[in-house]
């Protein structure tokens, strides 16, 4: 299969054979093509060259619609429901005159339909006629999940969906490739867990550069193999801070003060100190995330206060805290922090413009050369800075969020799950990068569903639960998974 985007070409020469009731995996650097190649299967586009067969016969789907008619779903990276549309509406896109007549729609028969199969699929709690907008990111991909299971699927993508879920989410969601396994479909997993990829995997397929390299089965599919693999040479893992000191100036950069957001989080109290990384976990509910929206001024307090020491300036909103200096990295990139249909380079610059200012004056080759230099330092993967950001691969976008902030300065990083969808190569590049930003002095506050990143990269690590703190412990060479986890549930 081979798949060209104008001048850029995504897929070049890949070969994948997917069969009933073997989970095969999918792995690849950040815009190696594996998202292209499952949009390919999967309708949204036709190849540029090549053919598929699916139970035999030649098949090349029109339209995403007409794939999942023939039995293949596939679960996006993205969110893959639309706002302003219903619940229930979302479950019947496309489909709607399956439960009416002679061309009349019956929302009656739709919304009840979309009831019973959100409880087969346990979301009784979910309403139908609910719009999908009311519900969370988590909610609606299992809302999307639902919809892809009642049409009994023979072919099931699952592109790089557990990293944004909770534990509750992701277990769900390995029930799931469990159940579809044992009923013979055939399941294709998209992750850069490489963990995960070999607890769930019988086969993996690995690419890179568009291009299929290696089919890895039993023994072979280990984490440092599969790194090999994808990336051409040897990475031996060990890209966490090779010290186990708990080092930091003692000037304090960020007090936050009682902080609480009502019904959210509750009497949230820290400091963060110069050159510190300061670590936050819990369950994806227990409040960390928007706590850490809260420090930044995206979310406003019930009651609390965030005061940078330094010039005794309150976090209120963004528009003081980017001022300021304070970058912010949310979890959901697409909707908080890039302006999708706009170029790399306007991203990029977008927050570094009062530095750009020659008086009133901004050149246009100035911007140019700021977001040339940062996406070249991150190795954003892209045609030129021209590109617009809706194009990249999930993996590259977060890289630009990174640049943007990068180009800006910063001297504070507010952090949430920062490496979520990020290849194993470039995981190394960041983890070196907040190394190097802590020895320059600059202080980092992260909050990780991964314990292993928290354990491997934090001076200090608070935990929370419930929206509350519920314990803090000091980097050590004696801290475990099992001690932090003990903390948060
Ligand atoms: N619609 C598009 N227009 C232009 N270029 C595109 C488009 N979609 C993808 N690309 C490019 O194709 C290449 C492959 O992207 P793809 O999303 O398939 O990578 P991926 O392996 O899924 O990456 P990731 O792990 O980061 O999700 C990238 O260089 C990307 O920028």
């Amino acid at each position: 299969m081979y798949k060209d985007f104008g001048p850029t070409k995504a897929v070049t020469d890949m070969t994948l054979e997917l069969k009933r009731g073997v989970v095969t995996g999918l792995v690849g650097e950040n815009g190696s093509g594996k998202s292209t190649i499952s949009s390919m299967i999967s309708g949204v586009y036709p190849p540029t060259k090549g053919t598929m067969t699916y139970k035999g016969q030649p098949y090349s789907p029109k339209s995403v619609l007409d794939a999942r008619k023939q039995g293949i779903q596939y679960l996006t990276q993205e969110q893959g429901t639309i706002d302003g549309m219903t619940v229930a509406e979302n479950m019947f896109l496309g489909e709607e005159e399956s439960l009416g007549k002679k061309g009349i729609v019956n929302i009656k028969k739709i919304n009840a339909r979309s009831a019973e199969i959100l409880k087969e699929n346990g979301l009784e709690n979910v309403i139908p006629t609910k719009m999908v907008d009311d519900y969370s990111f988590e909610e609606r991909k299992m809302i999307e999940t639902a919809r892809a299971l009642s049409h009994q699927p023979e072919i099931l993508i699952i592109d790089e969906t557990t990293t944004a879920l909770s534990q509750k989410g992701r277990d769900r969601i390995y029930e799931i490739i469990a159940e579809q396994k044992a009923k013979g479909t055939a399941v294709l997993i998209i992750s850069h867990d490489l963990d995960e990829v070999k607890h769930l995997c019988d086969e993996v397929v690995v690419m890179r550069d568009g291009i299929y390299i290696n089919t890895l089965t039993g023994g072979d599919i280990e984490p440092h193999n599969i790194r090999q693999n994808m990336i051409g040479r040897e990475i031996d893992g060990s890209y966490y801070r090779a010290d186990y000191e708990c080092s930091y100036d003692e000037e304090v950069v960020l007090e936050v003060r009682n902080l609480s957001v009502s019904g959210i989080f509750e009497d949230i109290s820290f400091e963060l100190h110069k050159g510190e990384i300061l670590g936050i976990g819990g369950l994806s509910e227990c409040g960390m995330h928007e706590l850490l929206k809260t420090v930044y001024g995206a979310l406003k307090p019930s009651s609390g206060s965030v005061i940078l020491k330094k010039n005794g300036v309150q976090l209120k909103n963004t528009t003081v805290s980017v001022k300021n200096k304070i970058a912010y990295i949310p979890k959901d990139r697409d909707k908080e922090s890039l302006f999708q249909a706009t170029s790399i380079k306007d991203n990029i610059v977008t927050a570094a413009l009062d530095k750009l200012k020659k008086g009133f004056i901004i050149t246009p080759s100035s911007e140019r050369k700021m977001a040339d230099k940062e996406a070249a330092n991150i190795e954003v993967k892209m045609r030129d800075i021209e590109q617009q950001v809706r194009d990249l691969s999930g993996g590259n976008k977060q890289k630009v969020v990174i640049a943007k902030w990068m180009a800006n300065d910063s001297r504070l990083f507010i952090m949430d799950c920062p490496t979520r969808g990020i290849d194993v190569g470039v995981k190394e590049k960041i983890y070196k990068l907040m190394n190097r930003l802590k020895n320059e002095g600059i202080a980092i506050l992260m909050v990780s569903e991964e314990m292993m990143e928290l354990i491997g990269m934090a001076d200090r690590i608070i935990t929370m639960k419930d929206g509350k703190l519920s314990k803090e412990f000091e980097r050590s060479a004696g801290l475990t998974e099992s001690t932090i986890i003990s903390a948060i549930v």
